[in-house]
C-alpha cells in the first residue's frame, strides 16, 4: 500500500473525504467532535485527526499557511482516494459579508501562483456546487449567517492584503479597489490554488471560511468572537461533508 511522501499516511489511515484547515492547533480543538479520533503521525508539522462524524470517516488535515503546501496536502489526500475536500478556516471580508459571518466560495480569482501549474483552462476555478448547497444548508441549521461569492487568493500577506509599513499601505490600497471593482466578498491564501486543483484531480472542493479581518478598516475580530465562530465552523463544516442526499 502506497505512502504519502509529505503526510505519510497509507489509504487505511484516512477517511472518505477531508476537512483542511490552516492552523495545527485547530485539528485537537475538531478532532473532539469526532467518535474515535485517532492523530496520526505527524511529520514536517502537518497534523492529521481521523475519526467518524455523523456515521462518516472523515479526515481533518491541517496544512499550515499558503497555496504551496495546501494544494501538496489535498494532492497526497485525492492521490489516497479521498474525493471531497472543504477548507476552513479565516478570511479578509469585504461588504456584503459582516464581521464574524461566514463566507462560502462560489468561485475564485487567483492571484497566486500555485494554480497555473494545475489550471485547465483560463476561466476561473468554480466551487462544487453541491458541497456550496451542503454548507448553506448546514450554516442555516446551526442559526448562523453567511454569504456565498467570489474569493481573490493571494500569496504575499503584507503586500497584498494587510499593509504593515508605507510601502505596504499603497498597494493594499490599489489592491482593494481592484477587489471591489470586481465584486470580491473574501480574500485569503489558499481557496483559488485548492479549487483549481481540485478541478484538475477531479475532486470537489469548496471553502467556508470566517470573516476575521474587515477589508475596509482592517479591523480584526476580537478573540471571544473569533472562538465562538471557529466552534460554530467546525461544527458547520462537518455537518456538510458529511451529509447524507436522503436526508437533506
Ligand atoms: O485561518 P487560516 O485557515 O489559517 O487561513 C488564513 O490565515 C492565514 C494568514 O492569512 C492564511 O493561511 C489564510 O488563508
Ligand atoms: O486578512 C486576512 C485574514 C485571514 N486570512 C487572510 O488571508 N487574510
Amino acid at each position: 500500500m502506497k505512502t504519502a511522501w509529505y503526510l505519510g499516511h497509507k489509504a487505511n489511515d484516512v477517511g472518505s473525504c477531508a476537512i483542511l484547515v490552516g492552523d495545527p492547533d485547530r485539528i485537537e480543538r475538531i478532532g473532539s467532535l469526532l467518535e474515535d479520533p485517532v492523530y496520526l503521525p505527524v511529520k514536517r508539522g502537518l497534523k492529521t485527526v481521523t475519526g467518524t462524524y455523523n456515521r462518516t470517516r472523515i479526515s481533518v488535515a491541517a496544512f499550515g499557511m499558503g497555496a504551496p503546501i495546501a494544494t501538496i496536502v489535498m494532492h497526497e489526500l485525492a492521490d489516497l482516494g479521498l474525493q471531497r475536500f472543504v477548507r476552513i478556516g479565516t478570511a479578509m471580508h469585504f461588504p456584503p459579508a459582516r464581521p464574524g459571518g461566514f463566507v462560502i466560495s462560489q468561485s475564485a480569482l487567483s492571484f497566486e501562483g500555485t494554480s497555473q501549474s494545475y489550471a485547465l483552462s483560463d476561466a476561473p476555478p468554480v466551487a462544487d456546487a453541491s458541497l456550496v448547497a451542503n454548507l448553506q444548508t448546514a450554516v442555516s441549521r446551526n442559526d448562523a449567517e453567511s454569504t456565498t461569492g467570489v474569493f481573490a487568493t493571494f500569496d504575499a500577506f503584507y503586500r497584498d492584503m494587510f499593509a504593515l509599513d508605507p510601502a505596504g499601505g499603497a498597494k493594499v490600497t490599489q489592491t482593494r479597489q481592484m477587489l471591489h471593482d470586481r465584486g470580491v466578498l473574501a480574500t485569503d491564501m489558499e481557496t483559488s490554488a485548492l479549487l483549481t486543483a481540485g478541478e484538475a484531480l477531479g475532486v470537489a472542493c469548496a471553502t467556508l471560511c470566517l470573516g476575521t479581518v474587515d477589508g475596509i478598516s482592517q479591523e480584526k475580530l476580537a478573540a471571544e468572537p473569533l472562538a465562538l465562530g471557529e466552534k460554530l465552523m467546525f461544527s458547520i463544516a462537518l455537518d456538510a461533508i458529511t451529509m447524507k442526499e436522503d436526508l437533506k
